[in-house]
């Protein structure tokens, strides 16, 4: 069940189609405004890392841009959010939720949705990034085959959640197609019409 400590958690959302700049943007709202950043695919990857069976596991979903199990996923972000929770009462969970259903169990049993940020792009630009990134992140899903499955993932799985908060007039909509610098002058403006600091 939700964690006492959770209660007071500005939780933002930070959602947007892979190679969207969800971890780029992340870094810099961290840097300017020392909110707490989790990264569901970063958690997960330590996970991989550790080579523990459960790691195994992930990694062959993650191979195939498909999502992992639930459970999995909402533990490793509630574990961390509890060890990060007097540094800051703003969190921006970033990759997740990534269904539905997440967003649903994370607000039954960690904290509510403040607020979603959205950074929106074509797919041809989310593609053309991660396949620039692939050149040098080492990731195994950064190849053009799995580029495809995450994009078709987003659209059926992701995008659902993005209205379902659209519908409560939770969404901040970020058109991210600009350089990075540009980008984050709107995320910035947005945060300051919501006093979000
Ligand atoms: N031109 C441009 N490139 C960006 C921007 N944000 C991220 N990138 C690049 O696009 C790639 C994907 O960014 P990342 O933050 O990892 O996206 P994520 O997959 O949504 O977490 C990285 O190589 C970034 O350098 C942006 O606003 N403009
Ligand atoms: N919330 C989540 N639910 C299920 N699987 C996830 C979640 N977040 C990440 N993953 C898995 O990790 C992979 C990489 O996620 P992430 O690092 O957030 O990608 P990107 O930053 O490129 O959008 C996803 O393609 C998926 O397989
Ligand atoms: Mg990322």
């Amino acid at each position: 069940m939700a964690d006492a400590k959770l209660k007071k958690a500005k939780v933002i959302f930070v959602l947007g189609g892979p190679g969207s700049g969800k971890g780029t943007q992340c870094e810099k709202i961290v840097a300017k405004y020392g909110f707490n950043h989790l990264s569901s695919g970063d958690l997960l990857r330590a996970e991989v890392e550790s080579g523990s069976p459960r790691g195994k596991e992930l990694q062959a979903i993650m191979e195939k841009g498909e999502l992992v199990s639930l459970e999995i996923v909402l533990a490793l972000i509630k574990d961390a959010m509890l060890k990060l929770v007097d540094k800051s009462p703003y969190f921006l969970i970033d990759g997740y939720p990534r269904e539905l259903e997440q967003g649903t169990r994370f607000e039954a049993e960690v904290a509510g949705c403040h607020v979603v940020l959205y950074f929106e792009v074509t797919e041809e630009v989310m593609k053309q990034r991660l396949l620039k990134r692939g050149e040098t992140s080492g990731r195994a899903d950064d190849n053009e085959d799995t580029i495809l499955q995450r994009l078709r993932t987003f659209t059926s799985k992701t995008e659902p959640v993005i209205k379902h908060y659209a519908d409560k007039g939770k969404v901040i909509k970020v058109n991210a197609s600009g350089t990075i610098d540009e980008v984050f002058g709107v995320v910035q403006q947005e945060f300051a019409k919501r006093e979000i600091k």
